[in-house]
């Protein structure tokens, strides 16, 4: 990984870079009828989830809801019943769904408002000022699309902001400065709560796993956030584009916020695309390839991708949150003692990164490169 001295002389670490491309939002405002070719999946990749895609079947199962107030409200909720079916409810949904959503996480409801008019209005500036907020070259943090290796390949109809948040010694301070004030205030407070959200449901893990709770706190007490808003604008051809690759998010645990009410996301489940609708107050948690990794194959990281329509626009917002920086990615001591076996091999977490962002997203390949088979008995 690169590292080099910014102008305020502190380090900073480039986690990659994406070539720069034509903003999609700009291109939806013209009076098009066919998408460019650059945006047309092959056969398969668009039509692999309406084909099977059976929202109103009843047999289709709907992703876990988890009511957070039954794990983390009281510190004596630990022994009652309550507390204990959802904690299986949390672990089950872990392992078999790798999705779920969480409601009375406690969240502010009017920090929740504040951000999601703040972002609203950030895709809303003028191209002009933007364009000052774009990535660059070197860097994919500003506005454009990540994992863009190939002038061949092909995008997605989506714009998205990318930004490094925590730990502050990681953010790129000229990016921070120019953003809108009241969107840096927001982001500020947003960010902390979500990194008290993720470290509480991480906790939560632990306990399910049968995992040493102070190990979860020590790898990830300093973890790094970044976020990304997403910017899903109607699509002329919907069926023939995609918001969204297929992918799973590289992180350990990733919090996204369904901005609005027009539907998109799709998670594989069994083979199939199961649609999760957006659900008043409720926030979307997912098991990120470092969970899977952690917590040594139990938890799967899912599959999942954003499909687009031609009426709505749809916005979207991922915390992801990963284990600290300096540290060594792989399988918890603890839980490796307990399996006998450690299904995944050690690489430092600044290597696993670079490797993920220089290349084309590609479903769940990348986490093929973490796995072996190191019997340790
Ligand atoms: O917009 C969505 O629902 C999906 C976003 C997503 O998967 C991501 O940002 O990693
Ligand atoms: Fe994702």
């Amino acid at each position: 990984m690169e590292t080099h001295k910014e102008e305020d002389d502190h380090e900073t670490v480039n986690f990659g870079r994406s070539l720069i491309v034509p903003s999609v939002q700009e291109l939806a405002k013209q009076p098009l009828t066919k998408i460019p070719l650059r945006y047309v999946r092959q056969f398969h990749e668009s039509h692999s989830l309406s084909d099977d895609d059976d929202d109103d079947d009843p047999l289709t199962p709907s992703v876990p809801i988890i009511d957070l107030s039954n794990l983390l409200e009281t510190d004596s909720a630990e022994s009652s019943s309550t507390y204990s079916i959802e904690l299986n409810k949390l672990h089950t949904a872990s392992k078999q769904w790798g999705f779920f959503q969480v409601i009375n996480h406690g969240i502010n409801e009017s920090l929740l408002e504040d951000f999601k008019r703040e972002v609203l209005n950030f895709f809303k500036l003028p191209m002009e000022e933007k364009q000052k907020l774009w990535q660059e070259e070197d860097n994919h943090e500003g506005f454009g699309q990540l994992f863009v290796v190939s002038e061949e390949q092909k995008l997605d109809w989506s714009d998205m902001f990318y930004i490094t948040t925590l730990p502050h010694n990681l953010r790129k301070s000229q990016l921070f400065q120019k953003l809108p004030l009241i969107l840096r205030d927001k982001l500020e407070d947003y960010s902390k709560e979500m990194r008290k959200l993720a470290m509480a449901i991480l906790g939560q893990m632990a306990k399910a796993l049968e995992m040493d709770g102070d190990e979860m706190r020590e790898l990830f007490h300093d973890g790094v956030q970044s976020i990304r808003m997403n910017y899903y604008p109607p699509c002329p051809e919907p069926e023939l584009a995609l918001g969204f690759s297929p992918h799973s998010d590289a992180d350990a645990l990733t919090i996204l916020y369904q901005l609005n009410e027009t539907e998109g996301l799709r998670i594989r489940k069994d083979g199939k695309w199961v649609a999760i609708k957006p659900l008043p107050h409720a926030l979307v948690v997912n098991i990120g390839d470092i969970m899977e990794i952690v917590s040594n194959g139990v938890y799967k990281s899912i599959e999942h991708q954003a499909t687009v329509n031609s009426n709505n626009e749809r916005f979207s917002v991922a915390t992801f949150y990963s284990s600290n920086m300096g540290t060594e990615l792989g399988p918890a001591r603890s839980l490796v003692a307990k399996h006998k076996v450690a299904n995944f091999r050690r690489v430092p977490l600044e290597e696993y990164f670079k490797g993920f962002f220089a290349q084309k997203l590609n479903g769940k390949s990348y986490l093929d490169f973490m796995k072996c088979q190191e019997n340790i008995t």
